[in-house]
């Protein structure tokens, strides 16, 4: 696959190079830029190009910082394969870092917008002023068919059974920022979540696509999930859908309201408070700094 030439002006200049940073969270990997230094580029094409691991830097997404009249600072996210994600768990976490740590937002309590409504952030900083951890209030999941969307006559889509080709499998769609499909299973098995994750991600019945989220009930403290991403495929951790995992498992009582998970790349812990407002803490890390070159051909 041969990329063409980009080519960025800011300000009638041409941008030969833009400054980037590669965080992750829980091994979910991020690009992430300022839209002052790439104003005016389509973020989609961009995206995809960065985004690419052989063509590009490669990562599961690209986040832009971009300046909020109402808030902090503004979140805008999109997928590896170009597509807008109104919300990332694993990379608000990064980016609240990122704001932070390059001074951009020197708040420990932060106000990040969204496409899916603003988030509250809170930094714990070590003795070196470096963010050790993030707890992300990531408000109250939808769970009206309407609003994932989900196409059914039914109010709501727990616990319902869908066809994948010869497979009926039981599922549950929620809005968690970006629509959710979580799957109980007794033992995650990765063959599955390529296969029949990328199946459901685009079935007919999710007009605008769903994540697919595998979840093992170890205890009612402790599940495991492995999810394959809407617009990106497998990853080695997804936010939304660890968020969506444990409230769907709080809701059918396989758990209580304080869960530890595992996934792939790393773990996270979720609170359910007493207004079902979820709430997610954990870790990002800086990975490197550096110098995409806008000109070169690929
Ligand atoms: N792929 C998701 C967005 C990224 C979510 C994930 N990386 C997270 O940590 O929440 C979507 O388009 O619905």
């Amino acid at each position: 696959m041969q990329f063409a030439h980009i080519t960025i002006f800011v300000k009638n200049k041409e941008v030969e190079m833009i400054n980037f940073s590669k965080m992750h969270g829980a091994g979910n990997d991020f690009i992430v830029v300022r839209a002052e230094d790439i104003n005016g580029i389509d973020y989609c094409v961009l995206a995809k190009k960065v985004c690419d691991r052989h063509f590009g830097i490669g990562a599961d997404g690209l986040m832009v910082v971009e300046e909020s009249e109402k808030y902090d600072i503004k979140m805008s996210y999109y997928n590896s394969d170009g597509s807008v994600g109104e919300m990332c768990g694993n990379g608000i976490r990064c980016f609240s870092k990122f704001v932070y740590e390059k001074n951009i937002v020197k708040k420990e309590n932060i106000l990040v917008d969204t496409l899916a409504g603003v988030k509250k952030i809170e930094l714990t900083i070590d003795g070196n002023g470096k963010v050790e951890k993030i707890l992300v209030d990531m408000g109250k999941p939808e769970i009206k068919a309407k609003a994932v969307p989900v196409i059914t006559d039914k109010e709501t889509f727990i616990n319902e059974v869908i066809k994948i080709e010869d497979l009926s499998v039981k599922v549950s769609s929620i809005l968690m920022g970006v629509p959710h499909t979580v799957i109980f299973v007794d033992e995650i098995k990765e063959k599955e979540v390529y296969e029949i994750g990328a199946k459901i991600e685009k079935h007919n019945i999710y007009p605008q696509n769903t994540n697919v989220n595998f979840v093992e009930i170890v205890n009612r403290g402790f599940i495991k999930v492995d999810t394959w991403e809407r617009g990106a495929g497998k990853t080695l951790a997804c936010g939304t859908g660890v968020c969506s995992s444990v409230y769907i498992a709080y809701l059918l009582n396989h758990v209580d309201k304080r869960v530890n998970v595992n996934v792939p790349g790393g773990k996270m812990t979720i609170y359910i408070n007493n207004d079902d407002e979820v709430f997610m803490e954990g870790t990002a890390n800086f990975i490197c700094d550096g110098k995409f070159f806008c000109k070169e051909n690929y």
